[in-house]
């Protein structure tokens, strides 16, 4: 009877995002806010699936859901996306096609399809995913969701055997973590899962090896998410079609973005002694990429009020994530007193924002494997704090 907590970080992408969708280079952290499930077989053949974060519950029998092939196993990569399967999940699961829970069970259905075997199929099996991060607000919780499955997944059908390296299980889980993420979103770039899966602070770029960032120092953030929500497979497409408008205007803006990122990573490496320096540095790229983000047409009136309130108090803030909305990070120099700080959090509170604190370049994804039957009612209400203090074995 295999049961698992499976964990996952979100992440903050710090320069780069949507140029990272063209094959230009991003940097991002994992952040301390995480998402966790719990897995576990049963014996009636049924799925149960338990999707809080967006009010889904649900009980199928096993044996109706639509599957067609399974993957072969290590070292076989996951196969092509299957558009046949998606539209045979998407009638299956009947939840209207856009909405939030539905792209999530179908995103779940998607990993059930290939990874889980017969033998497992037919016990049936529950699983339940809760966060502690804000759906759809720019902290790649759809990363983090997806991560969260791919790991329980592969974990409960005995694909993370031990003979296989560390470093193997993490790509495995990393490549059908992309997976529900191309479920969810379309056409991502891969950064969110790739932090999300590793932990730390990267320099990504698609379809390449990935580095962590070298010299990354730990910065402090504040994050403030505007509430406003939106879709990033929606701005991801307004920023391709605005490519397709003015290619000769908008790839020029993608190159400079990419060279933010090379920037930053010039800064963590040669400026590792002068801290002061490296923040300030640190904070005119802020504002740059901000400034090409909206250019961009992915900034939002709330976000350039988070903007305009930060640097009244000599900050910078820029969106971060897809934008549109959700979230902005502010970089919170080592030299800001306590005071500036709390009057940014007041004012920022006083426009129905909310204040999210985080660490930046923690631990990627990680599990538990439990020893006896857990109440999913009690996994649910249990406290972050609570789950951590279990003994989680990270893919390092
Ligand atoms: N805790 C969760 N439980 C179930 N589904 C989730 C959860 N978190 C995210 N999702 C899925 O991810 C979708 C949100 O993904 P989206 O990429 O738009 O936002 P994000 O990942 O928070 O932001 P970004 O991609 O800009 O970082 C939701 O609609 C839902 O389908
Ligand atoms: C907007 C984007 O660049 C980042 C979303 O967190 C999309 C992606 O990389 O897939
Ligand atoms: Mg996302």
């Amino acid at each position: 009877m295999p049961s698992y907590f499976t964990s996952a970080p979100g992440k903050v992408i710090l320069f780069g995002e949507h140029a990272v969708v063209y094959g230009k280079l991003a940097t991002a952290g994992s952040l301390g806010l995480r998402s966790y499930a719990l897995v576990q077989s049963r014996t009636d053949g049924a799925l149960e699936v338990n999707l809080p974060d967006v009010q889904l519950v649900r009980s199928w029998k096993s044996a109706d859901i639509p599957r067609q092939a399974r993957w072969e196993g290590y070292p076989y990569p996951p196969p092509a996306m299957n558009v046949e399967l998606l539209d045979q999940l998407t009638k299956f699961v009947d939840l209207g096609t856009q909405t939030n829970r539905s792209v999530a069970a179908i995103a779940l259905l998607y990993l059930h399809s290939y990874l889980t075997s017969d033998d497992i199929a037919n016990q049936g099996y529950d699983l339940s995913v809760r966060s502690d991060l804000p759906v759809g607000a720019g902290l790649g919780s759809s990363a983090s969701y997806s991560v969260c499955l791919a790991t329980a997944l592969l974990k409960l059908n005995g694909h993370l055997s031990e003979s296989l390296s560390a470093a193997d299980q993490r790509d495995l889980v990393n490549q059908w973590a992309f997976q529900a993420e191309k479920v969810i979103h379309g056409n991502p770039s891969g950064i969110d899962n790739t932090v999300s899966t590793l932990g730390g602070a990267v320099i990504f770029k698609k379809g390449e090896k990935i580095e962590p960032l070298p010299g990354f120092q730990s910065l402090k953030f504040i994050l403030t998410n505007t509430r406003v929500p939106r879709e990033t497979q929606v701005l991801v497409a307004n920023v391709r079609k605005l490519r397709e408008k003015f290619p000769s205007v908008v790839n020029p803006m993608l190159d400079s973005i990419n060279e933010i990122s090379i920037s930053c990573k010039q800064l963590f490496a040669q400026n590792g002694e002068d801290r002061a320096h490296l923040l300030s540095r640190f904070g005119d790229l802020v504002d740059v990429n901000h400034g090409m983000l909206a250019a961009l047409g992915v900034s939002h009136p709330t976000l350039e009020k988070v903007r305009e309130i930060s640097s009244k108090l000599g900050l910078k803030s820029k969106l971060t994530g897809a934008g549109g909305g959700g979230c902005a990070l502010t970089l919170v120099r080592d030299d800001m007193d306590e005071k500036t700080v709390e009057e940014l959090k007041t004012k920022l509170g006083e426009q129905g924002f909310e204040v999210l604190e985080a660490q930046v370049g923690g631990p990627g994804a990680g599990f538990v494997t439990l020893d006896s039957v857990t109440s999913i009612a009690e996994f649910l209400s249990r406290g972050t704090a609570d789950l951590e203090t279990q003994t989680w074995t990270y893919f390092v």
